[in-house]
């Protein structure tokens, strides 16, 4: 059977008898249906609305059959659940004698009657033993609840435990059932580890002895508390260094016997138990229907211990079975259909079984470690195959914050179209920069607005009295702006009164205007105008208020001051004030365009991006054709130099052998030695080799002249399309503002000039050109040369750092090298 159920299975036992309710008790056929027919009782009247005739149908039913078939039937599959990591839950429910405890341990003296238990511990050491890859820890506890107490069966001093209570219907203090998120369990109650089947019975035993027994009418040996056995499992994998692993635990429920207060002649004590165990069992089945309930709001587990310990046992995420005990006597009916009726409630508890897996956090710690190496391994491969090998993902310097700050400013100024983001990193950078620069705006317009208003809170009527004391006028509305009495002004809304109508706001607008055009003409501004205004009453005097015209008139501002009184011509004013100023920024902004060199940058990244690509393409050619050129001028100086020591040495043979005196042949032609001949022979090839290789070299500078004209091209093309485009953008004028070119080489753009390249070239560039214009004439002289260009280099470099020599400097307007060694104009981020 499969360890998933989608309700909690429930099994009916009866307890064999030989006085087999027969004629009110009858098993159907399919062995799941049972019809119980009930006597009228005689005592509940004539007339009374009991119901006689019952039909339950459980998931089977259990009569005359032994435990052997028993576990097998419902518990087996449960255990074996267990070590897979499914908890488990399997319970005995039914009335007092009615074989629960037989059911749940046996017999404990017969080994052929024993009862789940056993059968339990011994099923798992036997699978625990099958599965070697796996390295199993089992513990077990047994806790009693007796009277709403709980007790541990297996406490190291279980007897000083109950001795010492004095009141038996107290538990220790110390045991308390809490819950976490690995489940509930009793805190205080002890945990013992088995390693085998042997230690795991023993502390199954030990607990059954300790267990609660009282002396009771039904049964002399009947169990007055619930007890549960658990099991608790952890399977983690030997072969794998896996930081997951299973736990499960499975409770073995043996609850008290659910008999009648009347029917058990209960009577002090045993009165009392019965009380409390009625009491529990009662809450455990409104706990059972709720769960079984669809639209249950809450589940009352915390009612009792017992339901609150078995919160997460019952149907849920465990394989929970119920075995109702029956006691198929006559006597017993009612307890009979009392039984099944809990069962077949219960049987609407959905289950639905999980593996409950943990991680150790050790292991889970060093397993997330090496998947982070391994990421970043990846990440690098990747991004090398992508030209992306200069992307780092490490949390952003401060130095880059500011870099991407800076950006996202020039970004909402406009200066920028568009922001680069090329990782992750950067775009959380982007996101925070935009939120900084928007509080700081936000202040910045708090702050001017306190300038210029007293900003009250109007939910705050102390704070609008205390205004309104000081002489401000606050409004009663909340639409509009209001006027303070003094020289000052307060969020609010004017009241009725206090507003103007049409006529005077068309007036008073003129006013504002012939007032405006006065104080513009005489550069004198107005109170409003002015900005910020003293709050204080006492500055608020009409004489304080006095402007000098152009004239020397006096003009009264007191008089304009009381005719503007009104909230409409204060907040115009105001508004106006606002507008002219952000006029003035906005002109202010349009009248400084941004430096040539950042907008150079900007426009390679932008409008000039092809042409700027292409420039770099040729050079790239460029320079691998200067590259060739150098190795095979090099080369022809390798040649040249044996050439000259083959000379020599021919030289020697020569005088070698003319200090022998000559030989001749019979033709009397000079004999000359066989070295002397191979030495003539080497010298010839190498004057071949030197000659092919001088004409390649040749062929190579023409081609390099060819691609450092192209490069040239293109340079000059992209300056004169920038200085296009700087023109149009920032200085509206196409023509009129001097070019990079004019301004540098004094020549117009857009007319074609005799381009010097060293005029545009930097500094490598133009030893370059010295090189092999001097390796034509002295191929010795690269040395030198090479020595040079490394300096410049350095001083190239030591120029993008941003270690300006001192001498250098520059045409206004003309593109530097710092701009074209500078790292592109995207975050500069550095990686
Ligand atoms: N299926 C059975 N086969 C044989 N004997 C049984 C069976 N069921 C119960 N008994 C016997 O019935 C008696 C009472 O059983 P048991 O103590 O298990 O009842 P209980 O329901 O646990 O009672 P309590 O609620 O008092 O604990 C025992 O002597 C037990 O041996």
């Amino acid at each position: 059977m499969s360890t998933k159920n989608r309700k909690v299975r429930v099994w009916g036992r009866f307890r064999p008898t030989s006085n087999f309710a027969k004629e009110n008790i009858e098993i159907l056929g399919d062995g799941k249906t049972v019809n119980v027919h009930l006597r009228k009782d005689p005592k509940k009247g004539v007339v009374n609305n009991q119901i006689l005739d019952w039909s339950f149908k459980l998931d089977g039913f259990f009569n005359n059959v032994d435990q052997d078939f028993v576990y097998n039937t419902v518990a087996a599959d449960i255990v074996s659940g267990s070590i897979d990591g499914y908890n488990g839950t399997l319970m005995c429910y039914g009335q007092t004698g009615a074989g629960k405890t037989f059911t749940m341990t046996g017999a404990t003296e017969s080994y052929q009657h024993r009862g789940l238990i056993p059968r339990a511990i011994s099923q798992l050491f036997r699978q625990i033993e099958d599965r070697l890859e796996y390295s199993n820890t089992v513990r077990v506890s047994y806790l009693e609840i007796y009277n709403e107490g709980m007790f541990d069966l297996l406490g190291n001093m279980p007897e000083a435990a109950w001795n010492s209570n004095k009141d038996p219907f107290t538990s220790p203090e110390h045991m308390v059932v809490t819950e976490n998120q690995d489940g509930v369990f009793v805190k205080g109650l002890s945990c013992h580890l088995a390693q085998n089947e042997e230690e795991a019975l023993n502390l199954l035993f030990e607990g059954e002895t300790n267990r609660s027994i009282a002396a009771h009418q039904l049964n002399k040996q009947s169990s007055r508390s619930h007890c549960i056995f658990t099991i608790y499992l952890e399977s983690r994998s030997r072969t794998q260094s896996n930081a997951k692993y299973t736990v499960s635990k499975v409770n073995f429920v043996d609850l008290a016997g659910s008999e009648r207060l009347s029917k058990s002649k209960s009577e002090g004590k045993t009165k009392e138990e019965a009380l409390y165990i009625n009491k529990s069992l009662s809450f455990l089945e409104q706990v059972v229907i709720a769960l079984a309930s669809r639209n249950r709001d809450h589940v009352p587990f915390r009612q009792s211990k017992l339901t609150h310990y078995l919160k997460d046992s019952i149907g849920g995420n465990c394989n929970t079975l119920l075995v109702a005990n029956m006691w198929a006597e006559k006597a017993q009916l009612e307890e009979t259909v009392s039984t099944l009726r809990f069962a077949t409630r219960m049987m609407c508890v959905a289950s639905e079984p999980c593996v409950n897996e943990v991680y150790d956090p050790a292991l889970l710690v060093k397993k997330l470690q090496r998947e982070i190496q391994h990421l970043k391994s990846e990440l690098a491969m990747h991004d090398t195959l992508t030209n992306r090998s200069l992307i780092s993902y490490d949390p952003l310097s401060e130095q880059q914050k500011y870099e991407i700050k800076s950006q996202v400013r020039r970004f909402l100024s406009g200066e920028l179209d568009e922001l680069d983001t090329i990782n992750l990193q950067q775009i959380l950078g982007t996101y925070n920069s935009f939120k900084d620069l928007y509080r700081e705006l936000e202040k910045e317009v708090e702050a001017r607005i306190r300038e210029k208003f007293v900003l009250l809170n109007k939910a705050d009527p102390q704070s609008i009295v205390m205004a309104q004391q000081a002489g401000m006028t606050v409004a009663d509305d909340s639409s509009g702006v209001g006027d303070l009495e003094g020289s000052s002004f307060g969020i609010g809304s004017a009241t009725r009164a206090s507003k103007a109508d049409q006529s005077s706001v068309i007036q008073l607008k003129k006013r504002e205007r012939e007032r405006k055009k006065i104080s513009v003409a005489g550069s004198v501004m107005s109170p409003v105008l002015s900005g910020k205004r003293s709050s204080s009453p006492a500055q608020s005097n009409k004489g304080e208020r006095k402007a000098e015209s152009p004239g020397g008139e006096k003009l009264d501002a007191s008089k304009d001051f009381e005719t503007t009184a009104s909230p409409v011509s204060s907040a115009e004013n105001l508004y106006r004030a606002e507008k002219i100023q952000k006029q003035k920024t906005e002109e202010a902004h349009f009248n400084t365009p941004p430096s040539r060199t950042s907008a150079f940058e900007d426009f390679k990244m932008d409008r000039g991006s092809e042409i700027n690509r292409i420039l770099i393409e040729n050079k790239g050619i460029l320079a691998s054709k200067k590259k060739e050129y150098s190795d095979l001028a090099n080369q022809i100086n390798n040649i040249k130099h044996s050439i000259d020591e083959a000379r020599g040495k021919l030289e020697q043979l020569k005088l070698m052998r003319e200090a022998d005196g000559p030989v001749l042949n019979e033709d009397g032609d000079i004999i000359i030695s066989e070295d002397e001949f191979l030495e003539i022979q080497r010298l010839k090839d190498l004057k071949i080799d030197y000659r092919t290789r001088y004409d390649e070299l040749h062929k190579l500078k023409t081609e390099v002249v060819y691609c450092q004209k192209l490069v040239d091209q293109c340079r000059l093309k992209l300056i004169q399309e920038f200085d296009n485009w700087y023109s149009e953008s920032f200085l509206g004028q196409a023509d009129e503002h001097p070019t990079s070119f004019n301004v540098g080489l004094g020549t117009k753009p857009g007319i074609a000039m005799p381009i010097t390249s060293l005029a545009l070239e930097d500094e490598q560039e133009k030893f370059e050109h010295l090189q092999y214009e001097m390796l034509m004439s002295n191929p010795d002289s690269a040395a030198y040369y090479n020595a040079k260009m490394k300096t410049a280099k350095r001083k190239v470099f030591g120029i993008s750092m941003g270690q300006q020599p001192s001498s250098y400097s520059r045409q206004p307007g003309t593109p530097t090298m710092s701009i074209r060694n500078k790292p592109p104009n995207m975050l500069q981020v550095q990686y």
